[in-house]
């Protein structure tokens, strides 16, 4: 915790500014290992799972070929890229170590984020969800998301890159009626861009759906807030990471009449996947069902020692 507070410190008295593309930061000071030094003990891991672990080998092999590709995942916490690299650091460390996440503008800005997020690949974006917040600066956030898809541009057409995105352009929440917790509804024009950005970078790209379960460890605040500075709570639970099969855009869309269509119907197929993996986490950890929660479709193990 003092590590935390040096470092949220020090970045009062000189604020780091985010580029719209970050890399990491891991020296002098390694921001990423204090991230995950700081999530770990926050991870119940004899209740955490890992789901389909062949098909993160199997990114791990298109990344080595060169290839680009892009998680498409639902969004929990701001522990969310800890938690992914701290449930692969024992299998996966390259996965662990080297996705960019795209970043709205909150985790770059909020002091209690910044110096975790420093210790992140990050292309930054402002969520579409926070772009009329504050109307004078509507202007200077579109001009800035600009440049960012430049970035995302130059880095995917250098290939083997990861990139991570929430299409819901921020965190799940509980049903207000059921408080049931569920992956938030995808904005399709935000896949459509993802897809095609890969498409157009002349180096072969694939999209594959996420499911992340962590809420428990760093709950969102019930509602969206506008202004930074939310309450943090943090609390030691179970995990949960699932990666389901690459989703091919013409495969899926082949009889659809229009773009329009298309474009919805990529949207959802990727957006049910992650539902259909979340609601198998959710047996794992919270129905206590573990490794017998596993299915034809979602493969559960624990490739970690009980000791971390
Ligand atoms: O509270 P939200 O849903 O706007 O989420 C904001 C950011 O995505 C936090 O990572």
């Amino acid at each position: 915790m003092s590590v935390a507070l040096d470092r949220i410190f020090l970045d009062v008295e000189d604020p780091f500014i985010f580029p719209p593309y970050h890399k990491a930061a891991r020296e002098p000071f390694d921001y990423y290992m204090f991230g995950q030094n700081y999530i770990r003990p926050l991870v119940d891991f004899r209740n955490s799972y890992v789901g389909n672990i062949p098909v993160f080998d199997e990114i791990r092999e298109k990344l080595q070929e060169g290839h680009n590709v892009v998680l498409i995942s639902n969004h929990q916490t701001e522990a969310d890229p800890a938690v992914i690299a701290l449930l692969l650091e024992g299998t996966h460390s390259h996965i662990a170590e080297n996705v960019t996440y795209v970043a709205g503008d909150r985790v770059v800005t909020d002091p209690l984020c910044k110096p975790f997020s420093m210790g992140r690949n990050l292309v930054c974006v402002y969520s579409k969800k926070h772009m009329f917040d504050v109307p004078e600066l509507v202007e200077m956030k579109r001009r800035s998301n600009t440049r960012s898809l430049k970035e995302m541009a130059l880095l995917l057409r250098g290939g083997s890159q990861l990139l991570w995105i929430s299409p819901s352009g921020g965190r799940d929440r509980p049903d207000p009626l059921t408080g049931e917790w569920y992956p938030a509804p995808f904005d399709s024009a935000v896949v459509d861009n993802m897809r095609r950005l890969v498409e157009h970078s002349a180096v072969p790209g694939h999209l594959y759906p996420l499911a992340l379960l962590c809420y428990d460890i760093m709950p969102p605040p019930p509602q969206v807030e506008k202004e930074i500075g939310e309450r943090r709570v943090i609390t030691f639970h179970g995990a949960g990471l699932s990666v389901g099969p690459e989703i091919k855009f013409n495969e899926v869309t082949s009889t659809c009449n229009d773009s329009e269509e298309a474009k919805e119907v990529y949207a959802r197929a990727l957006y049910e996947s992650i539902t259909a993996q979340y609601n198998i986490l959710k047996c794992a950890i919270h129905d206590k069902k573990g490794l017998e929660a596993s299915t034809a479709e979602v493969s559960l193990s624990q490739p970690w020692n009980y000791e971390n």
